[in-house]
């Protein structure tokens, strides 16, 4: 009997929606083990093996889902190292574990909350969990346990462009109209819920990275919908590429409806309580659906309150104001469906970026040297 019900519910369960499937992950947690030290043996002064180390490697072109899939299990353990014996007086070594992650990744100590190792570049190296000292005279000829902790990754996305906005703003219009992502697209909020990476190539080859970060609504930072759940990402890119609907935004009917200008301070207010260090970060806007009938006069009314958002933080509604405002690098009018705006975007995000570039050179040329130096190596070109 209890087979059968069981067997029943079993078959009424319908699987998740494709969509709906958690297929992006960002943090993904592990137990690390060192491999145990050797015993060294007294009798000859024999010295064991030191236990191997776990060792996390940033590739490119890896994702967490991927290292989970390629693990076993959720723990890791490099091998012990060998007793030493009669006749094999000093012990082998045990062997590391060397496992790859994907670059942009955080690697935390889930006990201590404490930051162990930032792998933002391909091949860096971070070791967490050493290996068991061997045994030898100075311990008693007896190896010592390996390190054994709990770790998370947390995968921050590293891009140039970080793309920013209410739901339904037009955000993967925008991404499928310049870059090479295929965004799913519709006319509800919500239609993406992981965020997105697409590359904007130009015909010089070069090529920007450009990241949708959905699910920002307002009320965020107190875990309204998804909360800040991916807006940690932001963190790492170069540029804040806000973007709003020209006509404003209401979530649902049970949610007031705010025009353009208080959807920007309500932005604004989500970054500045999520991390207010995000407002020092170039910022570009971007007013979408001007195609539609009416957005003239939006727009001319709007221009002169944008050049200044503290001009009109008096009149923003108390619970989206925030206490310091952005200042756009540039404010720029498009439509995400029409091709010519897409090229502005494309032309325009490129200058900005060029000229942040620029700056930082200028502003600090030694490092930008070394940074340079340390890429082509000692093979590479003398940079002077
Ligand atoms: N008229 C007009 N409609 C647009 C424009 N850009 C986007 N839309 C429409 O707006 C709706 C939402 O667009 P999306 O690109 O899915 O918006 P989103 O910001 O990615 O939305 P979420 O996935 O919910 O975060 C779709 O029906 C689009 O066709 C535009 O420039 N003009």
């Amino acid at each position: 009997m209890v087979q059968l019900f069981k067997f029943l519910l079993k078959s009424t369960k319908t699987p998740a929606r494709a969509h709906f499937r958690p297929s992006f992950l960002d943090t993904l947690r592990l137990t690390v083990r060192g491999g145990h030290g050797g015993n060294g043996l007294p009798k000859y002064g024999g010295v064991g093996g030191q236990g191997g180390c776990v060792y996390f490697v940033a590739k490119e072109g890896l994702s967490l889902r991927k290292v989970a899939q390629g693990l076993k299990d959720k723990r890791i353990s490099a091998s012990s190292g060998e007793d030493s014996s009669k006749v094999s007086i000093f012990g082998k070594r045990g062997q590391d574990q060397r496992i790859e992650v994907p670059v942009g990744v955080q690697v935390y100590d889930e006990q201590q909350r404490k930051l162990i190792a930032d792998l933002n570049e391909h091949d860096a190296t971070c070791m967490v969990a050493a290996g068991g000292t061997a045994g030898c005279v100075g311990n008693n000829f007896l190896g010592r346990p390996g390190d054994n902790r709990t770790v998370s990754l947390d995968l921050k996305l590293i891009a140039d462009v970080g793309l920013v906005g209410f739901p339904n703003a037009g955000k993967s219009t925008l991404l499928k109209g310049i870059s090479n992502a295929k965004p799913k697209i519709a006319a509800y909020p919500f239609t993406t819920i992981r965020p997105q990476v697409g590359t904007i190539d130009y015909s010089d080859l070069r090529s920007i990275s450009i990241a949708d970060l959905p699910g920002l609504i307002e009320g965020a930072h107190a875990n309204f919908g998804m909360g800040h759940k991916f807006l940690k990402h932001i963190e790492r890119t170069r540029l804040l590429l806000f973007m709003v609907d020209i006509f404003g935004f209401q979530l649902s009917p049970r949610h007031p409806h705010r025009d353009c200008l208080t959807n920007i301070y309500s932005l604004n207010k989500e970054l500045e309580l999520y991390d207010p260090s995000l407002l020092d970060k170039p910022c570009v806007l971007l007013l979408n659906k001007i195609d539609k009938e009416g957005s003239e006069d939006l727009l001319k009314e709007l221009k002169p309150r944008l050049q200044d958002l503290s001009e009109g933080l008096a009149a923003c509604p108390e619970e989206v104001r925030p206490q310091r405002v952005l200042k756009f690098e540039r404010i720029l009018p498009i439509s995400a469906k029409n091709s010519d705006k897409m090229a502005l975007v494309k032309k325009q995000l490129r200058q900005t970026l060029d000229k942040l570039a620029e700056k930082d050179v200028l502003a600090n040329p030694e490092q930008i040297k070394m940074q340079l130096q340390q890429r082509v190596g000692v093979r590479g070109p003398r940079i002077t």
